[in-house]
């Protein structure tokens, strides 16, 4: 017998035969969970109905709130919580109609020994297909066996099919025959420019700046310095506080004269006066203040890119980062000079900003500057949310959809840029977007991922299609009509392809001036992350 307190074992339930468990992560933020709760429960409708019909039954891991009003996963330690009472060997299906945080799920699903799969509703509404990419992504950086499978409704032959053979096997795998290996190089002059801006990185070496990191629960935006450390990219953590703090230093005049800049530069503004709902004078000089105080912090650290979470802290102290964001990026932007006047920031040149502090973009934007810099080319590089898209006519067109900013470049210059309230939902402060419609053009898309412990890169191609006004109205009212939309058309590429492929939420675009300098582009990108040890992947049509 022992005097010693002895934990008492938890009694793990069993599971019950034919039946599948449910569960739904949420956002953290309240507002989000309870705008977003009654498409979460059609969905769970829609899911419920085509299993049932397959002949197993649906339970559902946790309950609704009344008090909260709302049924997800809000936290890590509630997720915890809820997994205790699920049966690891069941098969388990998260089930995802919005923006989710995936590390409130993550401990649970590591340790669950049943088949995993994960479903979200083909539609733009609310960011779930965005919430399954990112779940998806960060299940493979932990090297968790997962499924994902998506559908309007879960009524067709496709996704019936994809179910079924999900509970027969407790598998499902996707086409991704669009994905092969980069195969070796001749040593021509893009390849060797790839070669050059590699060994220069490596050995003159690059710092990214986080503010704080680890946003919404992106577990697979997170990399370890142990991955980035050996392609020369360090990181300087960073507090929001200081940014705050910072922040506080720079005079109104100078935030106005930022101010009068874009207006200059023909950008619009979409003001009015109720906080609560409309963007204001005030909180726009809040936001000019932070892409000042960023450009100084930068400085002082001598950064070659920034991240600012902005999430969780930030949003319930000052109005959204995106606006300071989408300057950052673009090469022409608003002067901002050192302390004592005595010099302008980073001159004629974006300061790379990786939203959401996610690193796979820190990586792949400091990668892109470098060559669209070298090539002579415009080197504004932004991310996107992979949103959702429709066919139109012959093609299948993305929405990619930031949530707030991207350069003024993409959007063919500050005259066709303008800013609106980032919804309340999400940003109970405001704050402006940098919104426009992205150009037509050339791109070359890319995504750096965590696999197996390594570091690898998808590269594809795409166009920047232009759609009549109406339609990208529409697609803009099926989303979030506040931020800014790409129509994109990737090469080679189908939506399930990328979609069962594609190891995160968000994808990197940069543009070129036409196809074959996009295709130049790529090789070079290509040849430097592969020199740098970065497993790289092309993607549907690649002319190499
Ligand atoms: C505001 C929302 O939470 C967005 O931030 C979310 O949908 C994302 O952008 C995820 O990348």
């Amino acid at each position: 017998m022992t005097s010693y307190t002895l934990p008492v074992p938890a009694n793990p339930p069993t599971a019950a035969p034919g039946t599948v468990h449910t569960v739904a992560s949420g956002d953290l933020r309240l507002s989000a969970n309870v705008t977003c709760w009654p498409t979460q429960q059609q969905l769970e409708a829609d899911v419920t109905a085509a299993v049932n019909a397959l002949g197993w039954k649906v339970e559902r891991g946790h309950g609704v709130d009344p008090g909260k009003g709302h049924g997800f996963i809000d936290s890590q330690r509630a997720g915890i919580e809820v997994f205790k009472r699920i049966p690891a060997d069941a098969p388990l299906i998260v089930v995802e109609a919005v923006w989710q945080y995936s590390h409130h799920v993550l401990a649970g699903l590591r340790s669950h020994r049943g088949p995993i799969l994960i479903v979200a509703n083909w539609s733009g509404e609310f960011p779930g297909l965005v919430g399954l990419l990112n779940l998806t992504a960060s299940l493979t950086k932990a090297g968790v066996p997962h499924s994902a499978l998506w559908s309007r409704d879960f009524t067709d032959e496709w996704a019936i099919g994809g179910l079924r053979t999900w509970l027969e096997t407790g598998e499902l795998r996707h086409d991704t025959s669009h994905v092969r290996d980069l195969p070796s190089l001749p040593d021509d002059p893009e390849v060797s420019l790839g070669r050059s801006l590699a060994g220069q990185l490596a050995t003159e070496k690059a710092i990214i700046g986080v503010f704080d990191e680890g946003c919404m629960g992106m577990y697979n935006a997170i990399f370890d310095d142990e991955l980035i450390n050996p392609l020369g990219i360090y990181k300087e953590r960073l507090s929001q506080s200081a940014l705050v703090a910072e922040m506080a230093r720079v005079s109104d005049e100078e935030a106005r004269a930022v101010r009068r800049w874009l207006d200059d530069a023909g950008m619009t503004f979409h003001v009015g006066t109720d906080e609560a709902i409309e963007l204001t004078e005030a909180q726009l000089l809040s936001q000019f203040k932070m892409y000042v105080a960023a450009l100084r912090i930068s400085d002082d650290y001598g950064l070659d890119a920034v991240g600012i979470q902005y999430q969780q802290g930030l949003k319930d102290v000052v109005p959204a980062s995106d606006l300071a964001e989408g300057l950052l990026n673009n090469v022409q932007r608003p002067p901002v000079l050192s302390r004592d006047g005595s010099r302008e920031l980073y001159p004629g040149a974006p300061l790379p900003h990786f939203n959401e502090v996610d690193e796979g973009v820190a990586v792949d934007s400091l990668v892109t500057n470098r060559i669209w810099t070298a090539m002579g080319l415009d080197p504004a590089t932004t991310l996107h949310d992979i949103r959702w898209g429709e066919r139109y006519g012959d093609d299948f067109v993305w929405v990619f959809e930031i949530s707030g900013s991207v350069p003024a470049s993409h959007n063919g210059g500050y005259d066709r840029s303008y800013s609106m309230r980032q919804p309340p939902m999400f940003f109970p402060l405001g704050g402006g977007t940098l919104s426009g419609v992205s150009k037509p053009g050339e791109i070359v898309w890319s995504r750096v991922f965590i696999m197996d412990g390594e570091l690898h890169v998808d590269l594809g191609r795409g166009t920047v299609v232009e759609l009549p006004a109406e339609e990208t109205q529409r697609r803009l009212d099926a989303t979030t009509p506040q931020w800014p939309i790409m129509h994109a058309v990737l090469h080679g590429v189908d939506r399930d392809q990328l979609m069962a492929r594609h190891k995160a939420n968000h994808v990197n675009v940069a543009y070129a001036p036409d196809a074959a300098t996009a295709d130049k582009a790529l090789r070079v990108k290509a040849a430097m992350f592969a020199d740098l040890g970065v497993r790289v992947h092309l993607c549907g049509e690649v002319n190499l």
